[in-house]
């Protein structure tokens, strides 16, 4: 199955679906010794999720097989006496505080196990809420570039989907197992007082069933990281065609056709897929079922030669019969549990591993204390190669910004002028080179600290699903009205139907959405209300018309009177006035200086300017 392919469909085996491989490979044996940590670690998520909880939940499932051997020896005792060669009133009375045993063992065994259903219940979103919470710590902690790396957001989405249900899910398989354990233990002690060759017996009829079910969860989990290429291919395509953001130009572009037939092609490969894997599942399952059959009937015919040899009494053999049942019973629910941990274990082992490959990618904190007031920042040959790119974003790249200055990056699209605007804000760390604040590196600063001298307003800046005062001051404090009218944001306000309360969403009752150059104001005026002594103003006007451009960049210039503004535009005639203006050409300054030493040089720069002089002048 795993050299199946998809054109066009990116199926290539990822370096953690490696570890999967290697995990779903290694056998029961190398599973069941990695299960003892994963066992300890989900004890302990429990244990740290609520104490009481999963003392009770250990108790109670105990409690509940201890009461299942009680009511064993009880059974034996009502048996022993009811066979006795006596009347049958005195029969029944010598029974009877037996029978009240029996009555008893079992009405407590079904108490003890409801409590177990109930805690069980109550630890399920506990757990989940604190699985999850740890995971979205750490994705809002790891350093932007793990973004920018296939793997790490694959491991990213699968972490999320799957296994998150996997640590509770290894916690029912552990209690199940457990008490399953305890069950066999108890009964065993029943089993051997009658004969010890019962139990022996017993065990050695459960063989089939747990080679089938460890088969067939390995299959499980091969398939599942089998199709999770394929699968989250099927979710974009799915995402395509039933979200608002692609849904005006599904339909003006007519793609409805080609997303579903793609959609119907990559979703069919996944179901072949599946059904193969359920086929081969199905065929171990019934293998194992029937060879479990026929050691059952052996165990039988074992127990009516001991009782035909008089090894064993009537009474005895009766209960026998009783016992293994139910240890049959717990043998299954050890198994089934212990099947489960180990499936559950997979996975649990991929939010191990999520949890520490995100460690190692977190920015580092503590460090140097951020300048109080901005001093020179110095870009030295900073290189910069995003994750997976063949090409590096930026080759070399010396930037001076002083403070109280206005800098530009122009050129061409593509040129690095973002990906250096995220070097200066802390964002991305410089592969080769340095970048530094006042003579200290970037990197030595706490990053925090540093992150919050600078308010950026991005070329991707993002639509917060939240209200337009929300998403200016990213907090629930109002914005002043001098931002609002710095960044042409009181015009849009003022058209809302609950002004500033109003949602920015549409997909929510009383929500609404803005033009592209509505929400660029929103932008502006959330890079102003940081008040931050570092501004970066990414394409800020790309998508206003020319009296709204020309009003912020006037704002922004006022802005800079008492702070330094590193601006990236196209729109050369908004860097006229900026203080230095360097040109980026495939990743490398090509020329800098300010708008008159360009022009009189006559370079890129130059060219570009007139280009665009030309085209105003018609
Ligand atoms: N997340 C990313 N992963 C891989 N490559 C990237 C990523 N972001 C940008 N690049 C590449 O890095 C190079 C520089 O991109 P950057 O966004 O810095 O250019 P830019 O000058 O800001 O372009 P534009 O004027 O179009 O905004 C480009 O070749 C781009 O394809």
């Amino acid at each position: 199955m795993g050299d199946e392919t998809l054109d066009g469909v990116e199926l290539v085996e990822q370096p953690w679906w490696m570890h999967d491989a290697e995990v779903a490979a290694s056998g029961l044996l190398t599973m069941l010794r990695r299960l003892p940590i994963l066992v300890r670690e989900v004890l302990i998520l429990s244990w740290r999720t609520s104490r009481a909880d999963t003392v009770v939940m250990l108790g109670a499932t105990m409690a509940a097989e201890l009461f299942t051997a009680f009511g064993l020896l009880a059974t034996n005792d009502v048996l022993t006496r009811l066979f006795q060669a006596v009347p049958t009133g005195e029969r029944i009375r010598a029974a009877m505080p037996a029978i009240v045993a029996v009555v008893a063992s079992m009405v407590l065994r079904a108490a003890f196990r409801e409590a177990a259903a109930w805690i069980k219940a109550r630890l399920e979103p506990q757990i989940t809420q604190t699985i999850s919470t740890r995971l979205v710590e750490l994705t809002t902690r790891v350093e932007l570039a793990a973004f920018d790396d296939p793997d790490f957001h694959d491991q990213v989405q699968r972490t999320s989907a799957l296994s998150v249900r996997g640590a509770t899910w290894l916690l029912w398989a552990v209690m199940g197992s457990i008490g399953g354990l305890f069950g066999l233990v108890t009964i065993a002690g029943a089993l051997g007082v009658l004969h010890p060759l019962l139990m022996p017996l017993v065990l050695l009829a459960t063989v089939p069933t747990t080679w089938a079910s460890v088969r067939s969860a390995r299959v499980g989990y091969q398939v599942n990281a089998g199709i999770a290429a394929a699968n989250r291919r099927q979710r974009t395509l799915q995402d395509l065609m039933t979200e608002r953001a692609s849904a005006a130009e599904v339909r003006s572009y007519g793609m409805r056709g080609h997303l579903l037939a793609e959609f119907e092609r990559v979703y069919s490969w996944i179901t072949r897929y599946e059904l193969r894997a359920a086929r081969r599942q199905q065929l171990t399952t019934v293998v194992g079922s029937t060879l479990g059959g026929v050691a059952d009937g052996a165990v039988y015919v074992v127990l009516g030669v001991l009782l035909w040899a008089g090894q064993v009494e009537l009474a005895a053999a009766a209960t026998a019969v009783l016992a293994i049942q139910r240890a049959g019973s717990a043998t299954s629910s050890f198994l089934y549990g212990l099947n489960s941990a180990y499936e559950a274990g997979l996975y649990f082992s991929d939010y191990r591993d999520f949890l520490t490959r995100a460690q190692e990618r977190i920015s580092p904190q503590g460090g140097t204390a951020a300048p109080a007031d901005l001093d020179r920042v110095s870009v030295r040959e900073a290189s910069f190669t995003y994750p997976g790119a063949e090409e590096p974003a930026l080759r070399g790249v010396s930037i001076e910004i002083e403070p109280g200055q206005v800098v530009a990056l122009v050129g061409e699209n593509g040129s690095g002028k973002t990906t250096l605007s995220k070097l200066v804000g802390g964002l991305y760390l410089a592969e080769e080179g340095t970048v530094s604040w006042g003579g200290v590196e970037s990197r030595d600063i706490d990053r925090d600290a540093l992150r919050g001298r600078i308010a950026v307003i991005a070329q991707d800046f993002t639509h917060w699903p939240f209200t337009a005062g929300q998403n200016i001051t990213l907090s629930t404090a109002r914005p002043p009205a001098s931002v609002l009218a710095a960044s042409g944001a009181d015009r849009v306000v003022e058209r809302l139907p609950y002004g500033l309360d109003t949602l920015l969403d549409p997909a929510y009752r009383g929500g609404t959405e803005l033009s592209g150059g509505q929400w660029q104001r929103i932008a502006v005026a959330r890079g102003l209300y940081r008040d931050a002594p570092l501004l970066i103003c990414d394409e800020p006007t790309a998508a206003l018309d020319a009296r709204s451009e020309h009003a912020i960049f006037e704002s922004i210039r006022r802005h800079a009177v008492q702070r330094t503004v590193l601006m990236i535009t196209h729109r050369l005639a908004s860097v006229r006035w900026a203080d230095r203006i360097y040109v980026l050409e495939r990743g490398r300054v090509v020329e800098s200086g300010d708008h008159a030493e360009l022009m009189e040089r006559g370079g890129v720069y130059a060219e570009m300017y007139t280009l665009q002089a030309k085209a105003y002048a018609g």
